[in-house]
């Protein structure tokens, strides 16, 4: 098992098999969705406290207020108070609705996160980013709010089904070209043989960005890379789209951003694309979009009024934020992925 500390706040622990260690609690609420109930079910026969299971839907359709609004009802008639404890069990949708609910339960109790994704792993579940949807937008409502611990048990991945592996790569490529680019080297060399080297070295570039910013006023920005435009396609597509494909068109038009504006050599930002496609993500999306999706940035958190700011490589793993590019650079920039 490997450990790594996020701060002196919380761990997250990488292995197999993980044993299930919840701090104690004299309740717990395990939350899931469908297809992880018996992962779930193995979990909460290992908790020593009283255990509810509360079943949300699956995937974005459970990143909602109304099933938040639910499963405080559930803490509700169980008596959960602060010294109890929920556990989000399941993809970066579960996880982010427990860190949710639990933020927001009595203003504030402990949430252990059992991430189940690939996705979930390498950066959903660690770093205290919670909320749901909204018609107004991806992840407009929501809280800072850490877990206390973070279990990534890699057994759990061989029942994630293979689009949902690909998914998650697109977060790990984002740690590639922000800070770590031996996770493109081993991309390259297949991806599936290196995924607990690949999981241990994503976790640790979140880690150590979010114990030094957890609330977004700095570096932590860079982890938004490719944000800006996925969470709008995320948006259009009424979150039909997996998370990290969107992101991925996002990393591409952001690449395209940086070396149009002269910062970005042609090979790192070609590199994008070869990494992105190379894995079986989408690096393109309808050209007819445009005035949608410059819409709906707006309304991204980087944004100042209506600037825009964007996460950009100034190199390969030199992050930098471009503020208020001009519209024809906008443009020419989403020429490069529209189809
Ligand atoms: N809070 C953050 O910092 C952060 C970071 C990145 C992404 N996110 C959010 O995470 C969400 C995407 O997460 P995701 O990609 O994990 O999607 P997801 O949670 O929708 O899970 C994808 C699908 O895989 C299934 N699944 C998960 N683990 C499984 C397993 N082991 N076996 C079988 N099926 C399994 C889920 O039930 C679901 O059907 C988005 O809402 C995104 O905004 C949050
Ligand atoms: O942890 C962060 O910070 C990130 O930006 C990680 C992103 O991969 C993640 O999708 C996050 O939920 C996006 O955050 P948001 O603040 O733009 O909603
Ligand atoms: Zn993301």
């Amino acid at each position: 098992m490997t450990t790594i500390p996020v701060g002196d706040d919380y761990e997250v622990r990488i292995g197999r098999d993980l044993p299930v260690e919840i701090p104690k609690a004299d309740q717990a609420a395990v939350l899931f969705a469908a297809p992880l109930r018996a992962h779930a079910e193995r979990i909460a026969a290992r908790i020593d406290a009283k255990v509810t299971l509360i079943e949300v839907p699956d995937a974005e359709a459970g990143k909602s207020l109304a099933t938040a609004e639910r499963c405080w009802a559930t803490l509700g008639a169980a008596g959960f108070t602060r010294q109890d404890v929920v556990v989000g069990v399941g993809g970066g949708a579960v996880t982010d609705l427990a860190g949710f609910v639990a933020a927001c339960w009595l203003r504030g109790v402990r949430v252990v996160q059992v991430p189940t994704s690939l996705l979930g792993m390498v950066d959903a579940a660690v770093g205290g980013k919670t909320g749901v949807n909204t018609g107004a937008g991806k992840n407009l409502v929501g809280a800072f709010h850490p877990p206390a611990l973070v279990l990534c048990d890699l057994a759990t991945l061989e029942t994630l089904p293979e689009p949902e592996l690909v998914n998650g790569m697109a977060e790990v490529a984002k740690y590639g070209f922000i800070a770590d680019p031996v996770i493109l080297d081993l991309i390259a060399d297949d991806f599936r043989r290196h995924v607990p080297e690949l999981v241990e070295r994503s976790v640790r570039v979140k880690a150590e960005v979010v114990a030094d910013d957890l609330r977004d006023t700095g570096r932590r920005e860079f982890l938004n890379y490719g944000h800006t435009l996925g969470h709008a396609i995320e948006n259009r597509e009424k979150y039909r789209w997996r998370h990290g494909h969107a992101v991925s068109v996002g990393l591409v038009f952001a690449a395209a951003l940086a070396r149009l504006d002269g910062r970005l050599d042609q090979a790192t930002a070609d590199r994008h694309r070869a990494v992105l496609s190379g894995l079986g993500l989408l690096t393109a999306y309808p050209k007819e979009a445009w005035p949608d999706l410059r819409a709906a940035m707006r309304v991204d958190k980087k944004s100042r009024g209506a600037t825009l700011r964007f996460v950009v490589l100034d190199g390969l793993a030199r992050p930098t934020i471009m503020t208020a590019p001009s519209e024809e650079l906008l443009e020419a920039a989403y020429a490069e992925v529209a189809s």
